[in-house]
């Protein structure tokens, strides 16, 4: 049971990401302060703690859950592989995804477990998965993604009053009930045994696809790149407090207002490097058919748009089209030289950028 493993704690010495510690049970209860904490962490970072989320119970079960999956052989992980047309849901085997323009391949395997097929279990809506997930859907997976909906919910509710947007704006764009590309996602990275140096990157500089990203990962490795900077800082994992961030729909939808934050993977430093290294996401998007777009209806989201008129934030694509360019064009099988690569992967890395000069957000 890795819940039982103790892990060489994060090196002292190295410098870390100034996140704020956001309480989800004070937000819950609908305390201004707190409310403010959230509002200032994703407008100016982007990426906070989540502290107090009440699901400490449920990430434990779904680490174990994960490592079932991943003790598999890889010929019985590889039947549940994923499409290369987009699809982001099934096993993602280690080399599938590319982690530089050039085409190198990946070092971590992952699965992906779309919260339609979680919640409409045994039904299938987009596909099938290796027998520990169907083993453990009802048991574990689904009670983990309800906490997540209900978590992710109430932050949506809080942006949702801080953008001034009418009531249930943005919870009406995420319906769990309505088809997307919400998902569970747990990824593996086996230890590396110090073969390869500690900034090997295991996941490359990216935004995140779509609304809002919870995050429960145990060794460092993760990293942010502050605004403004080249540089990377750890974010240092806390023993019961989920990593938060947001992600390219929420830029988008507000006009850069809240910021989808770069950030990336490398190998988990100093002792850690020798155990194997685990994540639990789940990603929160907007339904299939929404078109990416600055919201109507905000004074807040218009007054950034009017402020910078040159920029067109309006995407043309659904959220389901966002997701499934950027997804495609990570395949390794789907490599098409350097230009390519940087063209179709990119997400709001730069609008976003933009936007926090013009409107001086932070
Ligand atoms: O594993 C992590 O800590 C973060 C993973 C990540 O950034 C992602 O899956 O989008
Ligand atoms: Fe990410």
């Amino acid at each position: 049971m890795p819940g039982l493993i103790t892990y060489p704690s994060f090196p002292e010495d190295l410098p870390t990401a100034p996140l704020l510690v956001v309480d989800y049970a004070l937000l819950k209860s609908g305390d201004e302060t707190e409310k403010g904490r959230l509002w200032k962490a994703a407008t100016e970072l982007g990426f906070w703690y989540l502290k107090n989320h009440g699901s400490e119970h449920e990430v434990d079960e779904m680490f174990d859950v994960g490592t079932d999956i991943m003790r598999l052989p890889l010929e019985e992980k590889v039947k549940f592989e994923q499409a290369n047309d987009g699809s982001i849901a099934g096993y993602k085997s280690p080399g599938a995804n590319t982690i530089d323009d050039k085409g190198t391949g990946d070092l971590n395997e992952y699965i992906v477990i779309m919260k339609d097929d979680i919640l409409a279990w045994p039904n299938v809506m987009h596909r099938a998965y290796p027998e520990p997930a169907n083993a453990h859907m009802e048991g574990a997976i689904r009670p983990f993604s309800r906490k997540a909906i209900e978590v992710n919910l109430t932050v949506l509710n809080v942006l949702n009053e801080k953008l001034a947007l009418p009531d249930g704006t943005l919870a009406g764009l995420h319906r769990p009930e309505v088809r997307s590309q919400d998902a569970v996602k747990f990824v593996n990275v086996q230890p590396l045994f110090r073969t390869v140096s500690e900034d090997t990157v295991l996941v490359p500089g990216h935004t995140d696809y779509g609304s809002l990203t919870f995050l429960h990962n145990r060794l460092g490795g993760l990293q942010i790149q502050m605004p403004g900077s080249e540089g990377w800082l750890y974010v240092k994992p806390i023993p019961g407090h989920a990593v938060y961030n947001i992600g390219d729909a929420m830029a988008i939808m507000t006009a850069g207002l809240l910021r989808s934050c770069i950030h990336r993977v490398v190998l988990p430093p100093g002792e850690q490097s020798r155990y194997e290294r685990q994540s639990l996401v789940y990603f929160t998007r907007p339904e299939d058919t929404v078109i990416l777009r600055p919201l109507a209806g905000s004074p807040i989201v218009a007054d950034a748009v009017s402020k910078n008129p040159e920029k067109d934030w309006d995407k043309g694509v659904t959220s389901q089209e966002w997701i499934a360019r950027r997804a495609k064009a990570r395949k390794a099988a789907n490599y098409q030289g350097a230009e390519a690569w940087k063209k179709h992967i990119v997400g709001t890395e730069d609008e976003a950028a933009l936007a926090r000069q013009v409107t001086n957000v932070a």
